[in-house]
């Protein structure tokens, strides 16, 4: 007899600000797995001893991926080895996705863990736009045949914000939670208010121009579904036309990929 797939999944994502965790359980019938709990560090940080599947119940299995090599190395080396087993999934051979690009190897890990999670949201042959929105931006296309096709990479919110501070004299650090709080009026009347109406109207137009000009490059029916994900993904999805947010997109696509590489 073989052994059961775990019950229940510890999914951690390393990304390039913070490392992003969350419980879920898949059963047969779910179109993905389904967070029961998440939490996040900022990279550098020990992941708490709760989110790392303590006490362990059932059948828990860790799997750890994400965009930051470093960081995945070193949640791997400190990992402690009396709670739940870790898999460290970052042999995109095994994920089960297409990857139409020139170098399929160097596509960031994050981005196809999301294209994994989106072929089990899209209708069949529908082509899907992810925008995942955290320390980078990405806007991305999986095509009507369900690959991976490419997309589009350009600076975060967070980004902009240290970035017109660096680089000027006089413009202050804003915080990027704090830009992102509320719409901001278009027309800012002081400094700080003009800068975050270019940040924040910047951002979601730029993703929006991204989202658009993708889908019309390969018109047809049915009707591209769009998905949001990342730490400012609730800042861009209010804005975008029938986008669906999804929060834990790579957490959950990371959960596809480990059962796709082991027999799941
Ligand atoms: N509450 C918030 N409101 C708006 N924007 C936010 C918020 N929290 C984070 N951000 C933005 O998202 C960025 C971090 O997002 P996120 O945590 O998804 O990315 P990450 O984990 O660093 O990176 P990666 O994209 O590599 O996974 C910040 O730099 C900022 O631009
Ligand atoms: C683009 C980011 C930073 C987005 O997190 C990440 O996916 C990455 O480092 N990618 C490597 C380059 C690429 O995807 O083509
Ligand atoms: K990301």
């Amino acid at each position: 007899m073989t052994n059961p797939l775990p019950s229940e999944y510890l999914a951690i994502d390393a990304g390039n600000t913070r490392i992003k965790f969350g419980r879920f359980t898949f059963a047969a019938g779910d179109v993905l797995p389904v967070c029961v709990a998440s939490g996040h560090v900022m990279c550098g940080q020990p992941l708490p001893a709760a989110a790392l599947g303590s006490p362990v119940t059932g059948r828990l299995q860790a799997v750890l991926s994400g965009s930051n090599p470093p960081e995945i190395e070193r949640l791997a080396r400190e990992w402690p080895d009396d709670l739940a087993h870790l898999a460290v999934v970052t042999d995109r051979t095994t994920f089960p996705i297409a990857v139409d690009v020139e170098s399929p190897s160097r596509v960031g890990l994050d981005r196809l863990l999301n294209a994994i999670a989106a072929l089990r949201l899209r209708q069949p042959g529908q082509p899907v736009v992810i925008v995942d929105s955290g320390t980078a931006v990405t806007v991305d296309y999986v095509n009507r045949s369900g690959a991976f096709a490419g997309g589009a990479i350009l600076p975060g919110i967070g980004m902009g914000a240290r970035a017109l501070h660096r680089y000027t004299a006089m413009l202050p650090l804003l915080a990027a939670p704090g830009i992102a709080a509320a719409p901001p009026e278009v027309l800012g009347r002081n400094t700080v208010a003009a800068m975050s109406s270019g940040l924040y109207w910047g951002h979601v137009g730029a993703v929006r121009e991204l989202a658009n000009r993708i889908a019309e490059s390969d018109p047809g029916d049915p009707p591209r579904l769009m998905l949001v994900t990342g730490g400012a993904g609730a800042v861009v999805s209010p804005h975008l036309e029938r986008s669906q947010e999804w929060p834990f997109l790579p957490l959950q696509g990371l959960v596809l990929a480990y059962l796709a590489g082991n027999g799941g």
